[in-house]
């Protein structure tokens, strides 16, 4: 996977690359990164790549051929196929099915907007596919940028490790994820519930299921809209729907 981004901050990547699971990975060679600052296809001397709005308004607008420019130079260092993702709050929701598709990309070159945003001309013309992290604003499309490339780079293999396997990760299986607990086996007057403790495997998975029915339930009860369940996931839907109606 080789992930590049169009941005006028190439610095903000480091917390991806430099820190953690993604750093540690692209060391490995696991993934490739790298940036391009539309600054440097600024077309007059002094650099501009931003220039007030059509229509008056406040704030100014990323404009075209600056960021068409880096984006095919982006291109232009890809083998095979390239998509272009464009990070806004105009985007379509990204979801794990939606991280699952672009985890399959060999090439995503990422367009960060800044400013009040980007010319909607280069959106038409350059970019495959525009995706939003959540209904919020934040001030630039770095930090989205980075949410996305991390969840890609989880469910690449091997960038986890044998020890922890994406699909375990909730919404991989479209279910929040179960409590975990860890030492020691009572803190501030708490136990740790009883099963963990068991060593029985099957109960524990069971358990763990069951929690993760009851959270999504509770919390997310929408996300099992239209999901298929399994005999076992059924019927503990079943016992956690009776035990809520009395
Ligand atoms: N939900 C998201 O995925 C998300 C993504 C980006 C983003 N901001 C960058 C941005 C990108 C495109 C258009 C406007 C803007 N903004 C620039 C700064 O001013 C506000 C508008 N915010 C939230």
């Amino acid at each position: 996977m080789f992930f590049q981004a169009v941005t006028l901050f190439p610095e903000m990547f480091a917390a991806l690359t430099e820190h953690g699971v993604s750093g540690r990975a692209l060391r490995q060679g696991l993934w490739r990164f790298d940036t391009v600052n539309p600054r440097q296809f600024a077309d007059n001397r002094l650099g501009y790549i931003d220039d007030r709005p059509f229509g008056g308004g406040p704030g100014m607008i990323m404009m075209a051929a600056p960021l068409q420019a880096a984006i095919g130079f982006a291109r232009s260092r890809c083998q095979g196929d390239s998509r272009v993702v464009y990070l806004s709050p105009q985007g379509a929701p990204l979801t794990h099915r939606r991280v699952a598709a672009l985890a399959q990309q060999p090439n995503l070159i990422l367009l960060c907007g800044r400013y009040e945003g980007v010319d909607e001309r280069v959106l038409q013309t350059h970019v495959d596919e525009e995706i939003s992290i959540g209904d919020f604003v934040v001030s630039g499309g770095e930090l989205p940028a980075m949410m996305l490339m991390d969840a890609v780079l989880r469910l690449l293999p091997d960038v986890l490790g044998d020890s922890r396997s994406a699909e375990q990760d909730s919404f991989a299986d479209g279910l929040l994820d179960c409590p975990h607990y860890t030492r020691p086996a009572e803190f501030d007057g708490m136990p740790v519930p009883e099963v963990l403790m068991s060593g029985n495997h099957a109960k524990i998975a069971e358990w763990r299921l069951e929690q993760s029915l009851r959270r999504t339930l509770s919390r997310r009860p929408e996300l099992l809209d239209g999901r298929m369940f399994s005999p076992q996931e059924a019927r503990l839907l079943e016992r956690i729907r009776k035990e809520q109606a009395n």
